[in-house]
């Protein structure tokens, strides 16, 4: 077990900041996804604390040790890439015993870490295969054998899944996360797929241009999104603009009332928190488009002013495009200049 700090992490090419002062805690056992865009910074924060990167400023400690200037090899983390980079003229037994070939490990215990490993990864009997032999997602995990036969006391896992298909993606994210539990490894694992990350995580990083927009648990993330751009990166936010006067929304359709200053915000409120109905009259607004997910059905609605929102429909109606609806939006939040305002806001009726 083992706790992952970093403060005031930098990196820049050329001039160019690409990531700017991290500051993180990963505790012990603790599995943190580093959640954001291509190019957000996600792979050079961990190939700094896999040591493939030096920092441009800041420091890295693991269990309160100092490993910034520490090279790849002589560090207590293993890293597992999307490329798994096995070595092709091996079986499987050679490509995860190198590394405890090189610590110079008797055989008999090569061959028993060997062993248990392979079990550990769903893959005993599989040690006289050859790599080429193996499907993609099997590659992938001897993969990850690799780097837990050095019992590393960080994991460090970049968006190793990435070339899968979905279904072994999420197969594999699951038996990662068994195996991460039944460890209880420290570990950071790279995404910029969002189900990925509510589904692995204890805490996700959200990054956007190398900086943190918000670290928080998925729940959290989720239903309180500090910054206009957690709220579109994590599942859809609805944001309709507005204009707060005296403490109420001049948008007709959504009457709230807020402690707020007077000035514009945006309505943010999520699909699923969404009332929809057929207007009894004009209603709020019109069905452009209807998608039958099967789990639900999803609504692209226009509003009056030609914003479009999605919420998600009874099944027992049969909504079509041109349809009048009215809205009621529920648990809904403020942002003002992309940034999550504290207040609640009330809905008419309450605010009455
Ligand atoms: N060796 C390098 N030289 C110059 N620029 C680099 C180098 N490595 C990364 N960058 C730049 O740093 C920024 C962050 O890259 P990084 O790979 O960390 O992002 P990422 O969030 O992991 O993206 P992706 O999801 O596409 O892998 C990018 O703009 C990238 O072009």
């Amino acid at each position: 077990m083992a706790r992952l700090t970093l403060s005031g992490l930098t990196k820049s090419f050329g001039g160019l900041d690409v990531v700017k002062a991290v500051d993180l805690e990963v505790t012990d056992g603790e599995l943190v996804c580093l959640l954001g865009p291509s190019g957000s910074g996600k792979s050079t924060i961990l190939r700094m604390i896999g040591g493939f990167e030096g920092p441009s400023g800041g420091a890295i400690r693991i269990d309160g040790e100092d490993v910034t200037a520490v090279p790849p090899e002589r560090r207590p983390t293993g890293m597992v890439f999307q490329s798994h980079a096995l070595w092709s003229h091996m079986d499987v037994f050679a490509n995860i015993a190198f590394g405890l070939k090189l610590r110079h490990l008797p055989r008999a215990e090569i061959r028993s870490k060997v062993e248990a490993v392979l079990e550990l990864v769903g893959l005993a009997g599989y040690g006289s295969r050859r790599v080429w032999q193996l499907s993609g997602g099997q590659q992938q995990r001897v993969a990850i054998a690799r780097s837990l036969v050095l019992e590393p006391k960080i994991l460090l896992l970049d968006e190793p899944f990435a070339s899968l298909d979905q279904h072994l993606r999420e197969r594999l994210r699951e038996e990662v996360r068994d195996i991460q539990q039944r460890l209880g490894i420290t570990t950071l694992f790279v995404t910029h797929g969002q189900d990925e990350a509510l589904a692995l995580a204890d805490r996700i990083v959200v990054l956007k241009d190398g900086a943190i927009e918000q670290t928080d648990r998925p729940s959290a993330l989720y239903r309180r999104p500090a910054t206009r751009f957690v709220a579109g990166f994590i599942g859809h936010m609805n944001l309709v603009p507005t204009e707060f006067r005296a403490g109420r929304s001049t948008r007709p359709e959504f009457a709230l009332a807020a402690e707020v200053s007077d000035g514009p915000a945006e309505i943010a409120f999520r699909p699923e928190a969404t009332g929809v109905r057929p207007a009894q009259g004009a209603g709020h607004a019109v069905v452009y488009r209807v998608t039958d997910f099967g789990t639900h059905l999803t609504l692209d609605l226009d509003l009056e002013d030609g914003t479009r929102i999605k919420a998600h429909g009874a099944g027992s109606i049969a909504w079509s495009p041109g349809q009048r609806v009215e809205v009621t939006p529920a648990e809904v939040l403020l942002y003002r200049d992309g940034v999550l305002l504290s207040t609640e806001p009330r809905t008419a009726a309450a605010a009455a």
